[in-house]
């Protein structure tokens, strides 16, 4: 296949035809006065025709800022010690004939021409290309604005895990100067190296991660809560190469969420899982005795003719009331436990790993030590007297438990046997005349 040249090629056959073919400016100076100007240099300086440009002085299209500048260059490059060489090429700003501001790069050579001294301009417009320089200053500029008030910390590391660069950030972050995390590794501000080591297989393992949980330690010795997302960084030829990647402080956003989780798990009055948190933690409960066949009891827990309380004392010397009642449970379970107000003043008591003997301990306690509960916060009640009581349901989770409802269905009913027989007491439903409950002894008494 032959190669045909695209069409408009302009034959030439003179010199100075080549001369206006030229894509480059090009101006003769002769005793300060342009004497020629080729083709470009007339679209360059956006002159009509060459009569717009011939017999002025270069200087006329040079913007004042670059005048002496080029003045000094134009003398130089005629100097004797020159020897006819062309000057180094300079950026002039140059002013066209339309008032437009061009910049053109710019190189000179002294020569004669008919016998006379002259010098030729070479220029080539580089408006185009100082925008661009121009708007990559900008963005560079920008970038580093940026990169200077972020709120994020920019950090990289090598393959060794050393950080070879961290943002400024940093300063308000974990309370160091960049330098001084420079050329340390990363586990250094880990509190706990498994966090740091969770991270580290996560982002090898997908690549990257986002938002991933942590903690940092402070300068001060303060633990934070902080969020990651980093990227593996791996050579062209698939070597691993660190990590690059950006945390951030969520400590405060940690703190609301684990408040929120607080008042949302919490009985606001007792300070004890309200319903919703100790139904969960129950049900969970028995899913593990139920995989594990380890004991499991439950507690029923009501005060005894609390209306009366209420009645006589006022619903905030009850309320008083049922703060104690909470502490003394509080203060008596064991290591594993937990106690919820399921609302009024009914309780629970969650015994994981306790079979009926020894739960039945742990309510023995209970009661002797409601009976025995110091009224001080709740004066009226102490000065009239009265004694507070207690009574308590107790029942174990069974194999053939089909849910919760069941385990807590018996622990209510014993508790209405415990109420039913005078109330103060204990009773499980072995304690009811019938076939033997978990191959315990029936009719046992608390
Ligand atoms: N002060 C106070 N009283 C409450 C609260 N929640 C429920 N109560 C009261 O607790 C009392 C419960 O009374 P009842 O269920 O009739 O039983 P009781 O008087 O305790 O008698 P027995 O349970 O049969 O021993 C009611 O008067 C409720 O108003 C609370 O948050 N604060």
């Amino acid at each position: 296949m032959g190669y045909t040249l695209p069409a408009p090629a302009r034959s030439m056959t003179t010199d100075a035809e080549l001369l206006h073919a030229l894509p480059g400016a090009v101006l003769l100076v002769q005793a300060g006065r342009i004497v020629l100007a080729n083709d470009a240099s007339v679209r360059l300086l956006e002159a009509r025709g060459t009569d717009e440009i011939h017999g002025r002085p270069p200087s006329d299209f040079v913007h004042p800022i670059d005048k002496p500048r080029s003045q000094q260059r134009i003398g130089a490059v005629a100097a004797p010690d020159q020897a006819g060489l062309p000057n180094k090429s300079s950026e002039f700003r140059i002013c066209t004939c339309r008032g437009n501001l061009r910049m053109v790069l710019i190189s000179s050579v002294a020569i004669t021409y008919q016998q006379q001294p002259a010098v030729l301009m070479c220029g080539l417009d580089m408006t185009h290309q100082s925008e661009i320089q121009a708007q990559l200053r900008e963005s560079e500029r920008n970038y580093r604005r940026l990169f200077e008030n972020m709120q994020d910390v920019y950090y990289r590391t090598n393959a060794q895990g050393v950080v070879v660069h961290v943002g400024p950030a940093v300063r308000r972050v974990l309370g160091y100067e960049p330098h001084e995390i420079e050329g340390r590794t990363a586990e250094a501000f880990y509190p706990r190296a498994s966090d740091r080591d969770a991270l580290k297989k996560a982002i090898l393992e997908h690549g990257e991660v986002s938002d991933f949980p942590g903690q940092m330690v402070r300068r001060d010795g303060t633990v934070i809560d902080i969020s990651i997302s980093s990227r593996a960084l791996f050579s062209s030829d698939g070597q691993f190469e660190g990590v690059e990647g950006l945390y951030r402080d969520v400590t405060q956003r940690k703190n609301l969420e684990r408040e929120l989780q607080r008042l949302a798990t919490t009985d606001m009055l007792t300070g004890l899982a309200n319903r919703r948190a100790f139904l969960e933690r129950a049900q969970l409960a028995l899913q593990h005795h139920q995989a594990s066949g380890d004991p499991l009891a439950l507690l029923m827990l009501d005060m005894d003719h609390f209306k009366s309380i209420n009645d006589r004392f006022g619903h905030l010397e009850g309320d008083q009331v049922l703060g104690l009642f909470a502490r003394t449970l509080q203060a008596l379970l064991p290591p594993e436990g937990l106690a919820g107000r399921l609302g009024g003043e009914e309780f629970s008591v969650l015994l994981p790993g306790l079979g009926l003997p020894q739960a039945r301990a742990v309510a023995e306690s209970l009661l002797g030590a409601v009976r025995a509960m110091d009224l001080s916060s709740a004066p009226a009640v102490l000065h009239s007297g009265r004694r507070l009581t207690v009574s308590i349901g107790l029942a174990c989770a069974r194999p053939g438990d089909r849910s919760l409802h069941d385990l807590i269905d018996r622990a209510d009913q014993a508790l209405y046997l415990a109420k039913h027989r005078g109330r103060d007491q204990i009773a499980s439903l072995q304690d009811l005349a019938g076939p033997p409950d978990n191959g315990l002894p029936t009719a046992r008494t608390a």
